[in-house]
């Protein structure tokens, strides 16, 4: 599902009157159209339309435009619907006018005994500071929310007041509980402030012919997508069809990072999962990891060559690598690190496992001058918004605000990989600039190792044929699935990232199911 700018919805909608005759005025009765039928599917099965009280608060532009054809079909459906024309200042109820007098102490009451509010107020024609009456509308209606909590808010196509392209807000926008979007999420979702406002989101279909999108490069993750790119499983295999991953990980101070993400590359489904790892180490995966396989690396003692060397013989047969989590970052294990990175330069693409960099892998290399040239074709790095700012010479990142988008993207295309850019809505975009943004966003997935079980994910649908690209999409959108299917038992506080590991292949499932 493409995620658009304001500007590319207008040059859609334009494109849709020259070459498809679909007028504005044709494309607003499928938005309200569309808006009624969403809003109906939400209500089912708990509530009935028939005698739902229903304001409507309608701006000037088209924005209102769509909330008076979505008014009339819920009419039509027995709905007990108010209209506030904003600019004229006008209120109808149930089809009746109410005189001016009375608008004022009329519009008051219903506030009160209403069931839902829909905000058609402003969309993506909002041009400036929202004015002080329309300003204190939202406040009232926020307070109601706040006395009544049974009050449901839906805005149409956006928050009154977001800005569709920066996720900014004005300061009278208010919360939503369901935001209904018309043809594609605007890009202003998936930045803060801007993606607390939203609350649920759905996508409306205002008929555009989708081939009018095939030029956008943005896209949100969805189940459809990421079922589409999730790996066959054919009858006919054995554990070589699915891929081995091989992972450089952990040290004595970081044994976990190792197992959370080998064990996520299994849960992804990848065939055979070996950890590279000193005899020290051996017994504290030995007793926990039982499935993993083991290349016993020398002490971090012996010579990096004789380290890295180990480790190198093992390699053929691998579809990916994994290095970095908890790695440390001693001087051995960083040259340790450049001498793979060199060997994996020098072997032809068709023959050289797929590489995926997170955590102390990219610490190690953030001290490097010109680090990105050490890499071979087709790494996947996956940095939080820390070590992002550690490669970008200690630049601060924002973990949230649309800064990153422009960030992401310079640098996947200057470092020539595929960048997962994490934080609350992670990014994922590619050396070529395509781009993937996960709209989920869950603060429980805020602890430590849920980043190492992230990285395994990757290298896990690496192993089993996925592009870089693709298998860092997947990758994130199924993390935070798994990541919700915790949630729903324990909240949003309180996961541990081994939480994650048994819900993998069941949000997958949930993926296949959508
Ligand atoms: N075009 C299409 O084909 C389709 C469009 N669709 C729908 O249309 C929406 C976009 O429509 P839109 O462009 O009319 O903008 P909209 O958000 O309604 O506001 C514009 C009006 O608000 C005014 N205004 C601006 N800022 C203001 C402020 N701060 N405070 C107060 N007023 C302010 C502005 O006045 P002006 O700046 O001209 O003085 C103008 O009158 C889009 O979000 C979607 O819902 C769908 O139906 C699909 C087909
Ligand atoms: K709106």
């Amino acid at each position: 599902m493409h995620i658009v700018t304001v500007a590319e919805m207008r040059a859609l909608e334009e494109q849709a009157d020259r070459q498809y005759d679909l007028s504005s005025h044709i494309l607003m009765q499928n938005a309200g159209k569309s808006a009624a039928d969403i809003f109906e599917a939400h209500l089912l099965p708990h509530h009935s339309m028939n005698g739902l009280e229903v304001l409507f608060l309608i701006g000037p532009g088209n924005n209102g435009g769509d909330g008076l054809v979505m008014a009339d079909h819920l009419v039509e459906a027995g709905a007990f619907v108010s209209l506030y024309r904003w600019k004229e200042r006008k209120l109808t109820v149930r089809e009746q006018d109410i005189s001016e007098a009375e608008t004022v102490s009329e519009l008051e009451s219903v506030l009160q005994s209403t069931d839902y509010i829909i905000d058609a107020l402003l969309g993506t024609g909002h041009s400036r500071p929202l004015p002080d009456d329309m300003r204190a509308l939202l406040r009232r209606v926020e307070q109601e929310r706040e006395r009544r909590a049974s009050l449901r808010i839906v805005a149409i196509d956006l928050p009154t007041g977001l800005n569709p392209d920066t996720g900014g807000v004005d300061p009278g926008t208010i919360h939503a509980d369901i935001t209904i979007t018309l043809a594609c999420p605007k890009l202003g979702f998936f930045f803060f402030p801007g993606r607390e406002y939203l609350g649920e989101l759905y996508v409306g279909d205002i008929g555009l012919p989708p081939e009018l999108e095939n030029h956008l490069t943005t896209e949100m993750l969805t189940d459809k997508q990421v079922e589409d790119l999730l790996p066959g499983r054919s009858l006919n295999s054995n554990k070589g069809t699915f891929g081995k991953v091989m992972l450089f990980c952990g040290s004595p101070p970081y044994p976990g990072s190792a197992y959370l993400a080998g064990t996520a590359a299994g849960r992804v489904g990848a065939g055979l999962v070996t950890l590279a790892v000193t005899e020290q180490m051996l017994p504290v995966y030995a007793g926990s990891f039982h499935e993993a396989t083991f290349v016993l690396f020398p002490p971090e003692d012996s010579g990096s060559f004789q380290r890295s060397q180990e480790l190198i013989t093992h390699l053929p047969g691998y579809r990916s690598l994994l290095i970095g989590p908890g790695l440390g970052q001693s001087p051995n294990t960083r040259e340790v690190i450049l001498q793979i990175l060199e060997h994996l330069r020098n072997q032809p693409e068709e023959k050289r496992p797929r590489l995926v960099i997170d955590a102390d892998g990219l610490n190690n290399l953030s001290a490097l001058e010109h680090w990105w040239t050490l890499l071979p074709s087709g790494t996947v790095i996956t940095p939080h918004p820390g070590e992002m700012g550690r490669l970008c010479n200690g630049l601060k990142v924002s973990g949230g605000n649309i800064d990153r988008l422009e960030l992401a993207r310079g640098k996947a295309k200057e470092w020539n990989v595929t960048l997962v850019l994490k934080g609350a809505c992670t990014i994922i975009t590619d050396p070529a600039g395509n781009t993937r943004i996960n709209w989920q966003a869950n603060p429980a997935l805020a602890t430590a190792g849920t980043g190492d079980v992230l990285a395994g994910m990757i290298g896990g649908f690496l192993a089993q044929g996925l592009s870089p690209f693709d298998a860092a999409g997947t990758g994130v959108y199924l993390h935070t699935a798994a990541s919700e299917l915790v949630s729903a038992n324990i909240g949003d506080a309180g996961l541990l990232a081994s939480d994650l590991l048994p819900q993998i292949p069941r949000a997958m499932v949930r993926c296949r199911q959508s």
